[in-house]
């Protein structure tokens, strides 16, 4: 295998993807001196349709495909995604090969009026792109007034400047990298808002069969963000988890045994079931199956198949 002297990181264009892609580069070139990391920008179907909610258009797989098919076409090396953003199943042909340490996994709260989401008022109105933000919250505080908000991160943060909310919940990682870390007013508590699978971290997606790029990769991987998010997303594919379930799933290391809670919900916050679990570093698939009997123990079918029923 001879070692590869330029690779092409094929990337969104919004700007937390081409932050993304730009850490990626660097770190690239920081392990591998004499290499030449290139970015290819591309706009994805998910991009472009910003008047709909991502649910009702396709899920996350609008994010990835057209990555994925410059991969294929050889016009990109690797392609450079936020780890919730992509599919629990990678389509045939593709592997996930890096998952990087995990900035903070957390939701945000963001409001120019209040400091903390128990500071709202009756009626307050709080903007958020996730059912699964939604559901919980709606569950926790029913006095709110949960809406949707699309858009990236730009976008969503100037709504919230024009005044259509009173608050706005966003992924913590996104703002941060984006050096907007002080409008964060509070951090949610992870019984508030427990996160997404894989949210805050970033993973690096390749065609199968390309170990030269997995080689380099090599030295980006994160052990420990790897078998949490592994198990994180073992939840989400044992429930069929798409952005149209309002699942939550988050895991982290205790001396090094693993702590892996998980949520489903209700997109009406109406029912919210949780189950948890603790077990070996080694095994982050049998946990995560233990915690998803543990929510069909009590009652997550019903909760699918009304998903299913009605599609929102
Ligand atoms: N769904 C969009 C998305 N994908 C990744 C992030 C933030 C960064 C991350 O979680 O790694 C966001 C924004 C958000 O949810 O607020």
């Amino acid at each position: 295998m001879t070692p590869l002297k330029k690779i092409t990181i094929a990337t969104r264009e919004s700007r937390l993807a081409l932050w993304q892609a730009h850490f990626v580069k660097a770190a690239l070139e920081h392990h591998h001196p004499s290499l030449t990391v290139e970015l290819l920008g591309m706009t994805t179907r998910g991009d472009q349709i910003l008047d709909q909610s991502l649910s009702k258009i396709g899920g996350k797989g609008l994010f990835v495909k057209e990555l994925e098919t410059a991969l294929q076409e050889g016009r990109a090396d690797l392609a450079v995604h936020s780890l919730k953003d992509v599919p629990m199943v990678l389509p045939e042909g593709f592997t996930l090969a890096c998952v990087m340490a995990r900035e903070d996994a957390r939701d945000a709260f963001i409001s120019n009026k209040y400091s903390a989401l128990n500071e709202l008022p009756e009626g307050a109105v709080v903007g958020t792109s996730s059912l699964r933000r939604a559901a919980q919250l709606r569950a926790r505080f029913p006095h709110l007034s949960i809406e949707s908000l699309r858009g990236n991160l730009d976008t969503r943060l100037r709504k919230l400047d024009e005044g259509q909310y009173d608050a706005i919940l966003l992924a913590a990682a996104g703002v941060k990298r984006l050096g907007m870390g002080e409008r964060i007013k509070a951090l949610l508590s992870l019984d508030d808002a427990l996160p997404a699978a894989g949210q805050g971290a970033l993973g690096i997606e390749i065609a199968n069969g390309r170990d030269d790029v997995a080689a380099l990769l090599a030295p980006l991987h994160d052990a420990d963000t790897f078998v949490c998010t592994a198990a994180e997303r073992a939840v989400s594919r044992a429930l069929g988890g798409s952005c149209q379930t309002p699942l939550a799933a988050h895991a982290i290391l205790e001396h090094q045994e693993l702590y892996l809670r998980a949520s489903l919900a209700l997109p009406d916050g109406s029912r919210v079931l949780t189950a948890q679990a603790r077990g070996e570093r080694s095994q982050p698939e049998s946990l995560a199956q233990g915690v998803v009997n543990q929510l069909y123990m009590q009652g997550a079918q019903s909760i699918l198949d009304a998903l299913l029923a009605s599609p929102h």
